[in-house]
């Protein structure tokens, strides 16, 4: 089945060369060679922890689907920042979470700093809102997370902080951006003062990525084109056409481990490829063989909750080989 999705590794200067099945092979079995195996001597926490930076009065499904995604790519443990409001509910929707209502706190900062050390890598952004107050503490804690060398996936709300501010990110290339089309043309206009165009999109992925200092930027969309501002990804597996709301959240939860364990194992274990690169590649092709899986079993019905309950499986069915 890994050979009917189609997915191609190309060089920045030859942009249009043919697909090859064994490049996407490939490209699966380095996201193998960095998932940590399952052994009895290791202790929790070891295989990842897992900070979110979200979740407000009006979104609290988002920074859910992230953190429930993180713990069943493998994950050890789920932080969930947010609002004191969206706390409770966050909770209730899983005893999994370890949920923390300091984002609207005047410390905010402070008091998810003292979790950095602890944390693997941080995804900022799904349910965060627009509030000025909520975004200053973003900024704040992405700032914190790159004097620590953290990998930081920006997603969502987090994307918008940075049309505003790039430079609170650019040249960060433990940085990882998951722009879906909106966004994605928020950033190209920011950065490149001139509209995105719709006849290049691996152009465009390429330049905004050296635009912002070659950190990862993964365009969602039909097909998503990963890049580092040198090489250009695309991910085109399988899913369906079934566009409810929150896929995003599962791909930049699952990112967050996905780069934690890329980041951890190293060039040696992705055969001299970025390993943030890797790393979304596997992201992409686990949320849409989630979404593929949930579509099988219930149509246009599906919720990315029925995709949540796929993660187990899908993963298995791409990477446990
Ligand atoms: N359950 C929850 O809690 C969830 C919460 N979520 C949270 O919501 C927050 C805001 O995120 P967002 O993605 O709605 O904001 P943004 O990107 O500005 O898009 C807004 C507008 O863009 C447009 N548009 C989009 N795609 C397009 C396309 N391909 N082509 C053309 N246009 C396109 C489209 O415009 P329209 O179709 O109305 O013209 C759309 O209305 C954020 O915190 C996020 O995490 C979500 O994660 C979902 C689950
Ligand atoms: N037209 C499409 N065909 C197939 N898959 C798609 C399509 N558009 C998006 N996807 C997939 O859906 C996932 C989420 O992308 P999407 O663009 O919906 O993100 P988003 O708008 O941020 O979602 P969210 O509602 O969580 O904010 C990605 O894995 C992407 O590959
Ligand atoms: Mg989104």
């Amino acid at each position: 089945f890994m050979f009917l999705s189609f997915s191609v590794i190309e060089r920045a200067f030859s942009l249009h060369k043919t697909h090859s099945i064994k490049d996407m092979e490939n490209i699966f079995q380095l996201v193998r060679n960095v998932i940590p195996p399952l052994t009895a001597r290791k202790h929790k926490g070891q295989d990842g922890r897992i900070g979110i930076v979200g979740g407000c009065q009006e979104y609290t499904g988002a920074p859910y689907f992230a953190a429930i995604s993180a713990l069943k790519v493998g994950a050890d443990l789920s932080h969930v920042f947010c609002t004191k409001d969206a706390a409770a509910v966050i909770k209730s929707y899983s005893p999994e979470l370890i949920v923390h209502p300091v984002l609207d706190s005047p410390n905010a900062v402070h008091e998810v700093e003292k979790w950095l050390p602890r944390l693997h890598s941080v995804v900022i952004g799904p349910g965060l809102g627009r509030d000025d107050v909520l975004l200053e503490s973003a900024k704040g804690i992405i700032e914190k997370a790159k004097i620590k060398g953290i990998p930081i996936v920006i997603d969502a709300d987090g994307l918008w902080l940075i049309s505003q501010q790039p430079s609170l990110i650019q040249g960060y290339q433990r940085a990882i951006l998951t722009p879906n089309y909106m966004e994605f043309s928020r950033l190209y206009e920011a950065m490149l003062r001139d509209p995105v165009d719709s006849n290049d999109h691996h152009g465009c992925v390429l330049r905004l990525s050296q635009a912002m200092g070659n950190l990862t930027i993964v365009q969602k969309g039909e097909r998503d084109l990963i890049s580092d501002g040198e090489k250009v990804l695309v991910c085109s597996h399988e899913g369906s056409s079934r566009r409810c709301g929150g896929q995003g959240d599962l791909l930049s939860g699952s990112l967050g481990v996905l780069a934690h364990w890329a980041f951890l194992a190293g060039p040696e274990k992705t055969n001299g490829q970025n390993p943030f690169l890797v790393a979304a590649f596997g992201a992409c092709s686990l949320t849409r063989q989630c979404n593929s899986q949930a579509f099988q079993k219930f149509g246009r019905s599906m919720t990315t909750s029925d995709m949540v309950s796929e993660v187990g499986t899908a993963f298995n069915k791409l990477f446990e080989t």
